[in-house]
């Protein structure tokens, strides 16, 4: 397909705002798929979008559509998630397209994610066709929507904005037509050496590392030597083609088009997303500007549970890691858990997503610590050459006579909700720390702008701010910097031995009330034995909450058993022996024990 009759472009959106039904009605209408291959949204085939509903993976696909002007043109439609978790997804897609269709909910008019996606798509200098979607439902206000797309923008104020139903396919013709006339063609060079970007890549057990690629410049084809040039791994391409949304391989790959390469490479690291691939005999001279990888927001320990090995679970990891790569990880050693990995994500629902990703697509099983957020530990006595000590385990947070001051990440949140929560969103704010920063009054929705420490967030505050509005609230996060806090580090001991896997760092202020809520849980979480065991919350070195849990039978000291005295005596023998043998913890410590922690910082 020669360059002008090219366009790659993108379709972003609030979350449910309809991407992937218009997705599947450019796929029928350009027959790219015929309607009865045409399940319900068929770009989210993963089993976890299937679950939840939602896109969590970009996908691209390439349409040939007949034009209305008589000529045929390539779409490279890339749908993308919708989610904050997954902004990131977002910005890969947008570096590899030249447009965006910014579609519009008419039921719910512009919310928090449209305008965060609208900025990310201007940062990458891509055309925007603003639509309004859901025109069928009967809720639809679709002049009010209209109003507030072209107050987002001063060249928003004349341009057409398209009114559709992704549902029914009424005027998705006019998207379809609007997509030549608006978004560029790519601006490639066929004959200079080649360039292409890595914007996505994933590991098939025969074929190695199949990367998704984006070519600036030149031709690809299989066979042709290649060059990573960060990476600096050479090659021979085994394989390119395009996604149809199924992989169909093609004979090459063309300046401006958007396809895969199987690289054959088994070797995770090499190849990463970002980098330029080039041909080793004429490279290219200049690398595309490499992303900004992802800044994790929580972290957890992942440790293998059950029939799990941990050989498998670090091969598991390392494929998904390849696959998303917002998702970092790094070996640790905990003494209660042995070896495992902490991992960071962008959120909470990155890391239930990814959680239920290892589950169903590698079917390893997988125990997860609470998540915690990153702190600055400054140290009275600093080490040469470092400042201060990154801690994103709690298990490592030193002793706290060593330390001088902590500061933690914070983020600037922009929470959107409908006027009449705006009360009990200040006031959750407040009991997580918020710092209030900007308040904007648009007819019934209110914006709040607040600075909040990552770990007041990283718990539980998405699910609280839902439920308190009905599900009308939306949230958008962006990493702001560190700040100085009074934090301390609760340790917990069962039956007197630490169990440094539930170490959690909380306010000081907090400290004392999440230490009684939390010994309270574990009372019923942690697996009982045949004694009564003890568990404490220390902080500094002080016990300030401590709760037994039962044992498996009645104590033989209790009266009213009928037995001889003598097998009283034996039995409470053997009772002491188990206390006095429990010095360090060997108890199997189940997932529901670090499940309690999860919402320990929400208010009851
Ligand atoms: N009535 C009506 N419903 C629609 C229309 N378009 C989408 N929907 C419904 O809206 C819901 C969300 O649509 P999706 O296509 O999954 O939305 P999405 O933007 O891809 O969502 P994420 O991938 O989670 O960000 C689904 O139940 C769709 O059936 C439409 O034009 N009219």
């Amino acid at each position: 397909m020669k360059l002008a009759n090219i366009r790659n472009f993108a379709i972003i959106a609030h979350i449910d705002h309809g991407k992937s039904t218009l997705a599947d009605r450019i796929m029928e209408q350009t027959a790219t798929v015929s309607k009865r291959q045409l399940s319900e949204q068929l770009l989210d085939s993963m089993e976890v979008e299937q679950a939840h509903g939602v896109t969590v993976k970009s996908r691209s696909v390439r349409n040939f559509y007949q034009a209305d002007n008589g000529q045929e043109y390539e779409y490279n439609l890339i749908d993308t998630p919708g989610h904050v978790d997954f902004a990131y997804e977002v910005s890969k897609s947008l570096a590899a397209s030249d447009g965006a269709i910014l579609l519009v909910d008419a039921t719910q008019g512009v919310q928090a994610q449209t305008v965060a996606n609208l900025r990310l798509a201007l940062k990458h200098n891509l055309t925007i066709i603003p639509v309004i979607n859901k025109i069928d439902n009967a809720a639809a206000d679709v002049a009010a929507t209209e109003a507030q797309i072209r107050a987002l923008r001063p060249e928003f104020a004349d341009v057409t904005i398209l009114k559709i139903s992704a549902k029914t396919g009424e005027n998705v013709h006019q998207v379809l037509e609007a997509i030549y006339q608006k978004i560029p063609a790519p601006q490639g060079k066929p004959d200079a050496p080649l360039k292409a970007l890595i914007f996505d890549s994933q590991y098939d057990s025969y074929q190695g590392i199949i990367a998704d690629v984006r070519l600036i410049d030149g031709t690809l084809k299989s066979q042709q030597k290649l060059q990573l040039m960060q990476g600096g791994s050479i090659f021979n391409a085994q394989a390119v083609g395009i996604f149809t949304p199924d992989m169909k391989p093609v004979k090459e790959l063309n300046a401006g088009e958007v396809g895969y390469i199987v690289t054959g490479i088994k070797d995770i690291a090499s190849v990463q997303v970002g980098d330029t691939l080039t041909t080793a005999e004429n490279p290219t001279k200049n690398a595309i500007p490499h992303f900004k990888p992802a800044q994790s927001m929580v972290y957890a320990g992942f440790y293998p549970k059950g029939d799990t090995s941990y050989e498998a679970l670090k091969q598991a990891i390392s494929k998904l890691a390849l696959n998303d790569s917002a998702f970092h990880y790094t070996p640790e050693q905990s003494e209660a858990l042995d070896a495992g990995f902490r991992c960071g994500f962008l959120g909470i629902f990155h890391l239930q997503i990814i959680q239920e990703r290892l589950r169903d697509e590698y079917h390893v099983e997988v125990l997860t610590t609470a998540p915690n957020a990153t702190y600055h530990v400054y140290l009275k006595q600093p080490q040469p050459k470092q400042e201060y000590l990154t801690i994103t385990n709690p298990a490592k947070f030193p002793d706290f006579s060593e330390i001088d001051y902590v500061t933690e990440s914070y983020v600037k949140a922009v929470i959107t909700t409908p006027n009449e929560y705006l009360g009990a969103v200040m006031k959750l704010c407040d009991q997580h720390f918020g710092e209030m920063v900007d308040l904007d009054n648009q007819q019934d929705l209110v914006t709040l702008t607040y600075k909040l420490p990552v770990s007041e967030i990283a718990y539980d505050f998405f699910n609280s701010l839902k439920s308190i509005t009905h599900g009308f609230a939306t949230l958008d996060t962006e990493f702001l910097d560190y700040e100085l806090v009074d934090v301390v580090k609760i340790q917990i001991q069962i039956n007197y031995a630490a169990v440094d896997a539930l170490d959690i760092i909380v306010p000081r202020q907090k400290a004392d009330l999440i230490a009684h809520k939390l010994v309270k849980k574990l009372k019923y979480t942690v697996p009982r034995r045949l004694y009564p065991m003890p568990v404490q919350a220390m902080v500094e070195n002080k016990s300030i909450a401590r709760v037994d849990v039962p044992p498996l039978r009645k104590n033989a000291a209790v009266n009213g058993e009928k037995r001889s005295i003598s097998k009283k005596q034996q039995l409470l023998r053997r009772q002491s022996l188990n206390k006095r043998q429990a010095v360090k913890s060997d108890i199997k410590l189940p997932q529901s024990v670090f499940d309690a922690i999860l919402n320990i910082n929400e208010p009851d």
